[in-house]
C-alpha cells in the first residue's frame, strides 16, 4: 500500500539530505510505527507519504513514493486526499471549519459523499472518539487534548485506505490514547485500513504495531522489522524494554503484561530492598504521606546552568518556612459557558516540581493560564511572587514567572532561531548571547540547526526547546510547562528532567501540566489530579500515581505490589 525505494529527502539550504536511501514497503492492513529519536527525519517520512514533501515543504525528494499506486511526487497532496488521511503534529493548522461537527462533516464534502453517508460517520466518529459532548463546540475553545481527538476524527470520517499520523496521542490523556489506539486497531483489523505512525511515547503505542519502521540515527538506514527485535536494538524504547534489558528477559517484554508474568524472580531480588526502603520512608511532616524515594548524590551547586556538569542533584523538599512562589486560594475560572475550574486552592513552595494531571478538558492549562494573567479568576485570587498576574505588565511578570505554552509557536514570532534569542535577551534584560548558551546546552544537535533557520522549520522537539530557552532567558523563580514532552524523545526528555532537578534545586517552583505519565513517576515531587475543574488529589507523587491505573507507570504496574517508580531506581537497588 506504502511503497519507498530509495528515497531521499534533502530540505533547501541543507548540506545533507534529511534522509536516506529509504526503501520499504508497508502491506494493506498494517499498522507500522516509525521509531527514532527526534530530528532523525520521521515527519519528512511521514511528509513524504502524504505529498507533503515537498510539495509543501519545499527541498528535494529523490527516489520513488508511492500509495496505492499513486507516485506522490507527480500526484499533489490534494490528490492523495481520497487515499491518504494525514494528521500532523499540529491540530490547529489542520483545521478548516470553525465547529468539531463541521470539521467532521469537511473530508466527506470535498470527496462530495452522500448526506446520508455523512451523517451516518459523523455520529459514528463522534461516539468513537467520545466527542458528543463536545459536538456544537468552537474548536478555539476547545483543550489541546480535545484538538487532537477532532482532528483525528475529521481524517476517520472519509475512510481512507491509508492513515499517516505524526504522534497522535501526543496531547491525550492516558485513558484517551488508549481510546483512539484501540479506533485504530479496529480500522487496521476490520476495514484493512493501514497505518504508519510516529510516536514518542513508544509505551503507549508498542503493542498496537504489526512492524516496527526505526530510523536509528541521522543519514542511517531505516530498518522494518517485529517490535521485539527491533526494540532490541532500537536507541529509543519504552520503560517496560528498558526493565527487560536490565534483566536480561529475553524475548523482550513489550507490554506491561508480559512483564508482570516475568517479574516474579526481579520482585524477589528487590524485596530487601523494597522492605529497608519502607522501614526508611519517614512521613513527610509537610503532606503528611510517605516521600518517594529519591537519588542520593551530591548536594546541588548554586550554579545558573548546573546541567552543564552531567550530575543528578538530590530533589529538595522545600523547608516549611519557605514564603510560596505563588498562591492559589479558591479559584474558579469560567470560560463562555464553560467552568473550568472550580474552587481550587494551591500553594506552590520554591524548590518543588508539581505535575499537574487529568483527563483532557480537566482544567490544567487553564490553571497555568491563571498564573501568568493569561485567563482571570472568575472569583478567587491568584498570587505569583505578591503580584496579580493577570492586572502585571508583562516585562515585570516574566521575571517572575514562565509559561511554555502547549503549542510553542504560541511564544515564537521571530523569523529565525538567531532573532527569537536576541529578542528573549533583549525582553529579559539579559546579557547578550543567554539565550543561545541555553539553548545548545539544552539540545547539542541545534548546532545542525542554521542561526537562520525559520523556527517553524525546526523539528516539533528543537521547538520546545528554543521555546523553553527563551522562557529560561528572563530566569523566573516559577516556571510552568504545558505538556513539555510533546515531540521530545527519550533523550532529550533525559535532559529536561536534569534541567528541571537542576532549576528546582536551585530554589526555581516548576509546574509542569502532563499527560506523561513516566516524566511525573521521574521528576515530580507532588502530584495534582484534577478532574472537571477540581482538585481530587494533591501528594507525594507515589501515593498520588500508585493508586491510579492511568496514571501509574510502567514500572510500578510491572512491580506492584512493591512501590517502585523507575528503571533508574530498579537499577540503583540491584546496585
Ligand atoms: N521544511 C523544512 N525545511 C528545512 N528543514 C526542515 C524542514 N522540515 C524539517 N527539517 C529539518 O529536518 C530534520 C528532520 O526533521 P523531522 O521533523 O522530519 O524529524 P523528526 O524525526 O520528525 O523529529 P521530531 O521527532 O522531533 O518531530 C530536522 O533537523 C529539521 O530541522
Ligand atoms: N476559550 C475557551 N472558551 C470556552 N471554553 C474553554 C476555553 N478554553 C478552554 N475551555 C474549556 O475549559 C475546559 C478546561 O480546558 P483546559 O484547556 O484548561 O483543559 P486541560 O486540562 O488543559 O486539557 P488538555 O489535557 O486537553 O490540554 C475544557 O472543557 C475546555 O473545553
Amino acid at each position: 500500500m506504502i511503497r519507498f525505494e530509495d528515497v531521499s529527502v534533502t530540505y533547501e539550504g541543507a548540506a545533507e539530505a534529511t534522509v536516506r536511501g529509504v526503501d520499504f514497503e508497508v502491506p494493506e492492513g498494517e499498522l507500522v510505527l516509525l521509531v527514532g529519536p527526534s530530528g532523525v527525519g520521521k515527519s519528512t517520512v511521514l511528509g513524504a507519504v502524504s505529498g507533503l514533501v515537498p510539495h509543501f515543504t519545499g527541498g528535494t525528494l529523490r527516489g520513488r513514493v508511492t500509495v496505492a499506486g499513486r507516485d506522490t511526487r507527480t500526484h499533489k497532496p490534494r490528490e492523495l486526499a481520497d487515499v491518504v488521511g494525514t494528521v500532523g503534529q499540529d491540530p490547529l493548522s489542520h483545521f478548516v471549519t470553525d465547529t468539531v461537527e463541521d470539521e467532521l462533516a469537511y473530508g466527506m464534502e470535498s470527496l462530495g459523499l452522500a448526506p446520508e453517508v455523512m451523517r451516518r460517520r459523523v455520529e459514528e466518529t463522534l461516539d468513537l472518539l467520545g466527542l458528543a459532548d463536545l459536538r456544537d463546540r468552537p474548536i478555539a475553545t476547545l483543550s489541546g487534548g480535545q484538538q487532537q481527538r477532532v482532528a483525528i476524527g475529521s481524517v476517520l470520517t472519509p475512510h481512507p485506505r491509508v492513515l499517516v499520523l505524526d504522534e497522535p496521542t501526543s496531547a491525550l490523556d492516558p485513558a484517551a490514547a488508549e481510546e483512539v489506539l484501540a479506533v485504530l486497531q479496529r480500522l487496521v483489523h476490520d476495514l484493512g485500513t493501514t497505518v504508519l505512525m510516529a510516536e514518542h511515547r513508544l509505551e503507549r503505542v508498542i503493542q498496537y504495531a504489526d512492524q516496527v519502521a526505526l530510523l536509528p540515527a541521522p543519514g542511517a538506514p531505516l530498518q522494518l522489522g517485529s517490535p521485539a527485535d527491533m526494540m532490541a536494538v532500537s536507541p529509543v524504547y519504552p520503560p517496560v524494554v528498558a526493565l527487560g534489558r536490565l534483566a536480561t528477559w529475553s524475548p523482550l517484554p513489550l507490554t506491561v503484561r508480559d512483564a508482570r508474568r516475568r517479574a516474579g524472580s526481579l520482585r524477589d531480588q528487590l524485596a530487601p530492598s523494597a522492605a529497608s526502603r519502607a522501614a526508611r520512608a519517614a512521613p513527610d511532616p509537610k503532606r503528611g504521606g510517605t516521600p518517594q524515594a529519591r537519588p542520593s548524590d551530591p548536594a546541588p551547586t548554586r550554579r545558573w546552568l548546573p546541567f552543564l556538569r552531567n550530575h543528578k542533584p538530590t530533589p529538595t523538599t522545600p523547608p516549611a518556612t519557605a514564603q510560596p512562589t505563588a498562591e492559589i486560594q479558591a479559584l474558579s475560572v469560567r470560560r463562555a459557558h464553560i467552568q473550568a475550574l472550580r474552587q481550587v486552592d494551591l500553594t506552590i513552595t520554591p524548590g518543588e516540581i508539581l505535575a499537574l494531571m487529568g483527563r483532557n478538558g480537566a482544567g490544567k492549562s487553564t490553571l497555568l493560564n491563571t498564573l501568568v494573567g493569561l485567563a482571570e479568576p472568575t472569583t478567587g485570587s491568584v498570587s505569583v511572587g505578591g503580584l496579580t498576574p493577570h492586572r502585571t505588565p508583562p516585562p515585570t511578570l516574566i521575571r517572575h514567572v514562565g509559561l511554555v505554552p502547549q503549542e510553542p509557536r504560541d511564544l515564537l514570532y521571530a523569523d529565525t532561531v538567531a532573532a527569537e534569542c536576541t529578542a528573549a535577551d533583549h525582553d529579559a534584560d539579559a546579557t547578550p548571547g543567554t539565550c543561545r548558551t541555553l539553548l545548545s546546552t539544552l539540545l547539542p544537535e541545534i548546532t545542525d540547526v542554521t542561526e537562520d533557520t525559520h523556527p517553524r522549520d525546526l523539528s516539533e522537539g528543537q521547538r520546545l526547546t528554543l521555546a523553553l530557552a527563551v522562557v529560561l532567558t528572563a530566569r523566573p523563580p516559577l516556571l510552568l510547562l504545558d505538556e513539555p514532552t510533546r515531540g521530545l524523545d527519550y533523550a532529550a526528555k533525559a535532559r529536561l528532567v536534569t534541567l528541571l532537578r537542576n532549576l528546582a534545586a536551585e530554589g526555581h517552583a516548576i509546574v509542569l501540566a502532563t499527560h506523561d505519565v513516566e516524566l511525573a513517576a521521574e521528576l515530580a515531587h507532588r502530584v495534582v489530579l484534577l478532574a472537571d475543574g477540581e482538585v481530587i488529589a494533591d501528594g507525594p507523587t507515589a501515593e498520588v500515581v500508585v493508586s491510579s491505573p492511568s496514571f501509574a507507570p510502567q514500572v510500578t504496574k510491572i512491580l506492584a505490589p512493591q512501590r517502585w517508580l523507575t528503571v533508574a531506581q530498579v537499577r540503583e537497588a540491584l546496585g
